[in-house]
């Protein structure tokens, strides 16, 4: 049998979303893996991401539904546990790096732990030590960006409120962000006093601005403190907290969050040294095969540049792309299809395809079909009728977007992927028979 020339057929730098999932069936079409890890298995998602934070946000999607049944059926409030709930998310993410670990390594996918560095374009160094592969992947994923003021030190980011286990009673939070407003949602739910600070006019730029509205107007009816257009200076401590100066006076506050945003991981892994190029806010360059500019070198996730969203969704897409490159199955170049996004507040945002915003530009191209929810049969049996939903049509009357707010958006969402994705005639979409009283069949019913 001819001998190897790498240790490994593939080697994955970073365990997150976009390594993971592309790496198990690559391991079970018979490729040689190893995964290098710094920090636990299955990187920020399920550590400190997406599920720690859907796992903080759902007794307020509970303690909601409940209010709204108030005299419809349901007597009596509820009232959010702090503790409770920050001991129930560390308890339902615990398990995940050990159980994602053990299904790499069930499948013979190598884990080396410690810090990696590219050596060449077939080596990346850990604690000293060589591994060689033919294909190298670069899955580094993004971490906070911190302002630099003065007082920085008394900043806290996202994975410290995903830790924190004591209610603070004021929180400033500082961006506008998806982190921003999901974290302002949980904390003034159970009763913290919260300054939200927007850098500029509008929250989530790439939302559809009414609707933002509408969430920022739920928050302030929360109890929000929703300061706009607002430059952080400096922080002080003070004898019975901190202070955040501003151009738009000062905010007392007993925990800051700095959600200003993410950068990809580029910097210190011998991106230089070995000739990949990348700029260190947009993350690393790469090609339409996910292929950087050293050819045995491939990224994938939050750490490359891309146009699409830096989601989950998009990093496992990504992986398992390369899968398909590397096994042969494709030569084709990446093709992202219509991806979705949500803003898990109270209530939520989601859209996916054209926006509404795009297809006002071009009204040449589509039209819109806007849905009130309000008189909606089945959200009014949830109480839960307050929202407006978009759909974007092309001239041809097939459905290209779709955005709404309400506190089913995300599901409203979820239920047209298909129609849009696949491109289904507008008369087909009636072979499509729903469940019914449900999301999907109220959406469906807007078309
Ligand atoms: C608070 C929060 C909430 C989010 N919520 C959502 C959501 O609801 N929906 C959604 O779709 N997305 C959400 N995201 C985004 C989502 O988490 C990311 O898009 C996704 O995790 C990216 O996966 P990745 O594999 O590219 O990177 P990561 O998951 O960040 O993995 C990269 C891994 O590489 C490791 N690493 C870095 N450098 C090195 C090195 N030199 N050597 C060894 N290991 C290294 C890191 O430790 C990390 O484990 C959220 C993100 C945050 C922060
Ligand atoms: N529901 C989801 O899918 C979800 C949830 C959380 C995070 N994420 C992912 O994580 C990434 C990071 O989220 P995020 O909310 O940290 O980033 P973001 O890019 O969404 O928001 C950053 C915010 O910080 C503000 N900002 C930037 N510089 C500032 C400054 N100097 N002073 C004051 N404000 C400033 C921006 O105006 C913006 O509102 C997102 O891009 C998203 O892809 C997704």
């Amino acid at each position: 049998m001819a001998e190897r020339k790498y240790q490994y057929d593939v080697l994955y730098l970073g365990s997150g979303h976009g390594a993971f999932n592309g790496a198990m069936p690559l391991a079970q079409a018979g490729f040689k893996l190893g995964m290098i890890e710094v920090d636990k298995i299955g990187g920020t998602c399920p550590n400190r991401g997406c599920n720690a934070k859907i796992s903080l946000d759902m007794p307020v999607k509970v303690k909601d539904a409940v209010d709204q049944m108030q005299g419809a059926g349901l007597t009596g409030t509820t009232k959010l546990d702090w503790k409770a709930n920050y001991e129930h998310e560390k308890k339902v993410i615990g398990a995940l790096p050990k159980a994602i670990g053990a299904g790499l390594e069930s499948l013979g996918i190598e884990l080396i732990h410690g810090k990696g560095t590219l050596v060449d374009e077939h080596t990346i160094a850990v604690n000293g030590q060589n591994y060689t592969a033919d294909k190298l992947v670069i899955a580094t994923g993004a971490h906070y960006h911190q302002l630099d003021i003065p007082g920085q030190e008394y900043l806290h980011n996202g994975t410290d409120f995903l830790d924190l286990a004591d209610q603070p009673n004021r929180m400033t939070i500082i961006g506008g962000g998806y982190i921003a407003l999901e974290f302002a949602t949980i904390a003034a739910t159970a009763g913290t006093e919260v300054t939200l600070m927007l850098h500029h006019e509008h929250a989530l730029k790439q939302f559809y601005q009414p609707f933002v509205e509408e969430l920022l107007a739920d928050l302030e009816a929360k109890g929000v403190h929703i300061m706009k257009n607002v430059t952080p200076s400096a922080v002080t401590k003070q004898a019975d907290g901190y202070q955040v100066e501003t151009n738009q006076g000062n905010v007392a506050s007993d925990w800051i969050l700095d959600a200003t945003g993410r950068l990809p991981n580029v910097e210190g892994i011998g991106l230089d040294e070995v000739g990949v190029e990348y700029d260190a806010h947009k993350g690393i360059a790469v090609n339409d095969h996910l292929q950087t500019s050293v050819p045995s070198i491939y990224a994938t996730g939050d750490v490359l540049d891309k146009e699409v969203g830096r989601l989950t969704p998009t990093a496992i897409y990504e992986g398992m792309y390369l899968t398909k490159l590397f096994t042969g199955a494709t030569t084709e170049p990446i093709n992202y299809p219509a991806v979705p996004s949500a803003v898990f507040t109270s209530p939520r945002i989601a859209q996916v395809g054209v926006t509404p915003d795009q297809a006002q530009a071009h009204p040449d191209q589509y039209d819109i079909k806007e849905a009130d929810l309000s008189q909606d049969w089945f959200r009014l049996a949830m109480r839960a009728n307050q929202g407006k939903t978009l759909s974007v049509f092309d001239k041809q009357g097939y459905l290209v977007g779709m955005a709404e707010v309400s506190s089913e958006a995300d599901n409203a969402i979820g239920s047209v992927l298909p129609f849009i994705e696949y491109h289904i005639d507008p008369e087909k979409m009636n072979n499509f028979i729903t469940l019914f009283p449900t999301i999907e069949s109220e959406t469906k019913h807007h078309l």
